[in-house]
């Protein structure tokens, strides 16, 4: 334990526990998009009407009319589905107004923790249980890989209501009141059928809603400038309902997708959960790769957007670099600390921050702050960050009292040393870490390889201590893939460099014509430098180039099997109208021997005569635009197209101010891919160079984004290439199983069980 400074109240012995249980679960529900809400979708996504015109040769493609559709390429005999996009915005909390406090408010530091947020009670709902799925599970204690033996089935987790709006009521900094005369009364319960049957029997969306008037007056007896006033009221009126509708139709867009992908969390990850939400404990959380630390988050930042709906700046998401906070909707730790690089002494930083009346706020109205890949977090910047917040919210508690919520794997990549003479220091070196995170978790099941000796083997590649057999089962993965389809492997580079030139030269190769698709970028930041810079992290690029045949990762999680790191080929570019043809259209369409469409008289006649009419309605409107097609192949071998058009990256704060917002089509190349892109990333096939790698953790990082050895290609496989921090395996050491601490029937526990013995009291007398 170290001491952090004077006042500093340490309520909690500091404890480092994991946990290991053998039960977990898995579900799959695929979804399928829906063409009516896309096609609305399109109207009203901001990059479908993106201001930027596209290159001309797109234009022209489309004032062409082909005399029958363009075959879509496919597989003999694959199952095929044809999606479009869900232009849904991004699944982040909606936006709603700063308020800005006086210094002096935020004297006693208790004002921070007045209001209590609402208890968060979970829906008792129960589904039926998928059929089990075997995971292997790591003990890392061990370093042996047990099959697992039982499969519990948690209930689903609670309905999302993560887009819930903002409260109209937040608190005023010059009220007297109590905060909870700020707090809405809560909505009474109903049933969601009952809630049905009160809905009008019209759909509000299209009807013409014919506005109130004001007051029954005899039609013949009105004066001019009361007949003004009824215009002018009928008007307020009619802008209303037009205001309303838009409003609903963008709240039916900002919901999250029914169609994005859910899992059932397994029993360990809920434990994890509940600590989080209903015991607001600071945890680091943490496992190898694969072992679903991206997924918990997701659903921790959902469950705490729920409790703390009312005030949704009350939780702040942060990551250590700029593309993984991208991927979890947040801001990078330093943008959040309003501190810049952060180099200078904690007091001129903390003076920084009081000139920012926003980056104040922030550190002055955060409850939770959530810290994800926290690997590559220097242990300095956390020390100085933890002094800032006692010192900005005057309170001597750990981080100034905000509950910490942290995760990463301190095996993956390490933080970017700053001088070339001083050596990374993890964040558990920070002076500060083991007064700020109360409890350390491990997440031991394994979901990424379901292959136990192959997750047996990435195990010891993790530890650094791999065996002669190990070493020559590495060595047999270097004989090329071949899966008798047209995807290649992703080969992954340690420098962005290597990735370019991989790509090119492989788009080179391919005929066809090039199609150019500009990013729309939009946000807050007026400074375009400063928006290209926070933007610059974002997985999505400013600008693609995609020919037909072109490679490609999907990069936004679309539904159950259409997700981030799906991998598919592009195999046509084509208007909404001419996808939304195939789609009815397409069991018209027989594949053939050579994987083309066949074009037999009939279907191609009932093409020409659908295009002609399409044509006639398209005469005179601008031409549509025209977007890739792209066909995934899915892990099972069916193949589904999707027609990929703009989704929003967005950079933005905990008070909903979206700093930066990239609107782009949801792809970029996969031939090739860097590694420090691939890290959080699940690949069904990969190449990796092991000469290449230079990094400590980066082949652990490479090779553990294969699901399965059958699609994992190592060329130069040297144990050498594998280097891990002598540090990071000390760190991992001291943590105690919760198996060694508990009897072994802790192992059979339920969640509920395992947080009944996790409390204070228990952990206090360790
Ligand atoms: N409870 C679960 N049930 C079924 N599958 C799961 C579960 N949790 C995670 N997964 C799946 O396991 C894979 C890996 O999950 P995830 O990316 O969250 O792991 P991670 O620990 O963050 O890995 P990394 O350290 O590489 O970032 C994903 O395909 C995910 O869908
Ligand atoms: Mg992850």
């Amino acid at each position: 334990m170290h001491a952090v400074g004077k006042g500093i109240r340490y309520s909690k012995v500091i404890r480092r526990i994991s946990i290991n249980l053998s039960a977990y679960s898995s579900t799959a529900r695929p979804v399928l998009a829906e063409t009516a809400m896309f096609k609305k979708a399109v109207n009203d996504h901001p990059g479908g009407t993106t201001s930027k015109p596209l290159q001309s040769n797109l234009l022209r493609a489309n004032t062409t009319v082909p005399s029958k559709p363009p075959p879509l390429p496919q597989s003999v005999g694959v199952k095929r589905k044809i999606e479009m996009t869900n232009s849904g915005t991004s699944s982040l909390g909606s936006l709603h107004s700063t308020v800005y406090f006086d210094e002096n408010d935020f004297d006693d530091d208790l004002d921070l923790d007045i209001d209590e947020p609402l208890p968060y009670v979970p829906p008792k709902t129960t589904i039926p249980k998928p059929d089990p799925v075997k995971y292997p599970t790591i003990d890392l204690t061990s370093d042996k890989t047990e099959p697992t033996e039982t499969v519990k089935y948690p209930d689903l987790p609670p309905p999302s209501q993560e887009h819930a709006p903002p409260s109209s009521s937040v608190q005023l900094p010059w009220s007297s009141s109590p905060p909870s005369h700020f707090q809405a009364p809560p909505k009474p319960r109903t049933l969601p059928w009952l809630a049905k049957a009160n809905e009008p029997a019209y759909d509000s969306k299209r009807s013409v809603v014919t506005p109130k008037r004001s007051k029954p007056t005899d039609i013949w007896n009105k004066s001019a400038s009361a007949i003004k006033e009824e215009q002018k009221e009928l008007r307020r009126e009619y802008k209303k309902t037009q205001k309303d509708s838009m409003q609903e139709t963008a709240a039916s867009h900002s919901k999250p997708s029914q169609n994005l992908p859910t899992t059932v969390l397994s029993d360990e990850q809920n434990a994890v959960l509940e600590a989080v939400v209903d015991r607001s404990k600071s945890i680091f959380f943490t496992g190898s790769a694969g072992t679903g630390k991206s997924v918990l988050m997701r659903e921790i930042i959902k469950k705490l957007r729920i409790k703390y709906k009312r005030e949704p700046d009350r939780i702040a998401v942060t990551a250590s670099t700029g593309l993984a906070a991208c991927n979890i909707g947040g801001v990078t730790l330093h943008s959040f600390a309003g501190i810049g690089l952060g180099k200078e002494a904690v007091p001129e930083l903390v003076k920084k921050i009081k000139k920012n009346q926003k980056a104040r706020n922030r550190w002055l109205r955060t409850k939770v702050l959530v810290v994800d890949e926290v690997s590559m977090v220097d242990g300095d910047l956390f020390d100085k960050l933890e002094e800032i917040a006692r010192r900005i919210r005057n309170n001597g508690r750990p981080f100034g009292g905000i509950q910490l919520v942290v995760t990463g794997d301190f095996f993956q990549l390490p933080p970017v040393p700053e001088g070339s003479n001083r050596e990374a220091k993890f964040s558990f070196a920070a002076a500060t870490w083991n007064t700020t995170i109360q409890h350390t978790i491990l997440l031991t099941h394994v979901f990424r390889q379901r292959d136990p000796e192959f997750a047996a083997m990435l195990n010891e590649l993790r530890l650094g201590k791999i065996s002669p057999a190990t070493v020559e089962a590495f060595r047999k993965l270097a004989r090329p893939l071949n899966f008798h389809d047209e995807l290649d492997a992703t080969e992954l580079f340690p420098t962005r460099y290597e990735v370019e030139n991989a790509n090119s030269a492989r788009m080179a190769r391919l005929s066809g014509e090039m199609m150019t698709f500009n990013a729309v970028d939009s946000g807050t930041i007026q400074d375009p430098q400063y928006r290209d810079k926070l933007l610059s992290n974002c997985m999505a690029p400013p600008v693609i180039n995609l020919k037909k045949g072109a490679q490609v990762m999907l990069i936004k999680n679309m539904e159950d099997s259409l997700v981030n790191g799906s991998i598919g080929r592009v195999v046509a570019f084509m208007d909404e109208a001419k996808f939304d043809w195939y789609r009815t259209n397409d069991s018209e369409f027989q594949a053939n021997g050579d994987g083309q469409m066949s074009d037999d008289e009939d279907s191609a006649a009932r093409a020409r005569k659908k295009l002609k009419g399409m044509a006639y309605q398209e005469a005179g409107a601008a031409p549509a635009r025209q977007w890739p097609l792209v066909c995934f192949v899915q892990p099972d071998g069916t193949e589904r197209h999707l027609l990929c058009q703009p989704e929003a990256w967005k950079i933005e704060l905990p008070n909903g101010e979206v700093q930066a917002q990239r609107a782009q089509v949801p792809l970029i190349l996969a031939w090739a891919l860097s590694i420090h892109k691939a890290q959080g990333q699940t690949l069904q096939r990969v190449k990796v160079d092991l000469n290449r790698v230079f990094e400590k953790g980066q082949a652990y990082v490479a090779l553990s984004r294969a699901t399965s050895k059958e699609g994992l290609q190592v060329t130069r496989f040297d144990p050498q290439k594998v280097m891990v921090h002598p540090k990071v395996t000390e760190f991992y050491k001291n943590l105690v199983s919760i198996n060694q601490v508990l009897n072994p029937k802790a192992k059979k526990a339920s969640a509920s069980k395992l947080l009944d013995e996790f409390d204070d009291d228990f952990l206090d007398s360790l």
